[in-house]
């Protein structure tokens, strides 16, 4: 498929359009894709099950937006190996009522710091058809170094990071090997297959 095609990426996180923006504009192929951001308030269920999570809001999305249009949403999780994979998809209530210095504490009695990114991409297409994508990125939850402007990023020091966090990182550099870059690979190469 060639040329130009309209994707609506539903979210209020600008932090995270900010990277998805930055991810898209790099595609091999002579696709382009014109990212429109939605700022819609979706619910988001309680589940563990990522993505019957990011399917359910994104077909929140689709009801609010109408039929017809290629949307997707995004969302991203952080687990804890000795937390059997929570907090998961409630990071985002951890950092907002127990802030990043309580939540590197909560993990005080394990020897094991070990963590995973997950970003799960729910995307339906201009036929109402649903897809799911998912990337991945293990490191270790440490104390906070680097910017606290983005989330859980200055706890988290990925594996194949040389020692630093996330927030201590080139944007360029997260993104080659983040769990949202690992996401949007496959959903870009799906887009252009
Ligand atoms: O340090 C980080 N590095 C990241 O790469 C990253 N991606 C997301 N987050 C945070 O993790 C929670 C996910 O929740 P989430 O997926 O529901 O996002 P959200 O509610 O902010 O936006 P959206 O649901 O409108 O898209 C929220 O607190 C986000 O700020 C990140 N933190
Ligand atoms: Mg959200």
């Amino acid at each position: 498929m060639t040329g130009i095609r309209d994707i609506i990426f539903v979210t209020g996180n600008l932090n995270k359009l900010k990277e998805v923006q930055m991810i898209l504009a790099k595609n091999e192929s002579d696709d382009d894709i014109n990212l429109i951001n939605k700022e819609l308030d979706l619910e988001e269920i309680q589940e563990l099950d990522l993505k019957e999570i990011a399917l359910a809001k994104c077909k929140q999305a689709v009801s609010m937006l109408g039929p017809g249009h290629a949307v997707f949403v995004e969302d991203t999780a952080l687990t804890f190996d000795e937390l059997n994979g929570l907090p998961g998809a409630f990071i985002k209530w951890f950092v907002k009522s127990l802030g990043l210095n309580k939540i590197v504490k909560l993990l005080d009695p394990f020897e094991n710091k070990g963590a995973t990114a997950i970003t799960t991409i729910a995307y339906a297409d201009e036929n109402g058809e649903y897809h799911v994508f998912q990337g991945f990125t293990k490191g270790r939850i440490v104390e906070s170094r680097g910017p606290t402007n983005f989330g859980w990023d200055s706890i988290f020091e990925p594996f194949e990071s040389n020692g630093k966090t996330y927030a201590e990182m080139e944007k360029l550099e997260k993104n080659s090997i983040s769990h949202r870059g690992r996401a949007f690979d496959e959903f870009k190469q799906f887009l252009f297959k």
